[in-house]
């Protein structure tokens, strides 16, 4: 039996695109802003709202309250995610992008936004879609100190080494 009342439910719980077996507990600490909600069917982020009117001057950042905490099923992380929008239209993104929000947190989800315009500054009202939550598996690995990794093709070669000849 699920513990909470069915009735309060929103419809969208009955909606064959979502995963009858994966429930996401979520508190509403601003009653007046909606839980996270998949715009369409298929979508892998869930809209989060400004709790709270912000103004951003180029290059500055905030952390913006969402008004919701969760809790995630054990082996699950929620990743807080830019929405390509805003950063198209106004050079708003996440400082920290994907947030990490830990199977463990009951705090509020926060968005830690920026204003990347060099010019424009950003302004945005309490209940504008700000950022948007991928639910994810994870794994959690051991990790095994050794003295040498075995070795591989690639090597060491990263940051643009590829098709360069250089080995940094
Ligand atoms: O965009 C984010 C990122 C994090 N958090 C919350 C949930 C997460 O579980 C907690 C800690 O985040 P993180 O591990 O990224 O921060 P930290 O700097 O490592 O802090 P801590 O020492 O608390 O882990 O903060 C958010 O609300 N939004
Ligand atoms: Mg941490």
């Amino acid at each position: 039996m699920p513990d909470h009342d069915p009735s309060q439910a929103p419809a969208r719980d009955l909606d064959p695109d979502l995963d009858p077996d994966l429930e996401v507990a979520v508190v509403r600490l601003d009653p007046g802003l909606p839980v996270p909600s998949y715009a369409h069917p298929g979508d892998a982020g869930a809209d989060l709202h400004a709790a709270v009117d912000v103004e951003l001057a180029p290059g500055e950042r905030a952390l913006v309250p969402t008004g919701l905490s969760i809790a995630l099923p054990d082996g699950y992380v929620a990743l807080v995610h830019p929405r390509s929008g805003l950063a198209a239209r106004h050079g708003l993104s996440i400082v920290n992008a994907p947030g990490t929000v830990d199977a463990g947190y009951r705090g509020e989800i926060k968005v830690l936004l920026i204003n990347h315009d060099p010019v424009e500054p950003v302004v945005l009202r309490r209940g504008d879609r700000i950022a948007q939550l991928v639910i994810q598996r994870f794994e959690r690995a051991r990790f095994v100190e050794v003295g040498v990794l075995p070795e591989s093709v690639r090597g060491a070669g990263g940051y643009g080494s590829t098709g360069t000849g250089s080995r940094a």
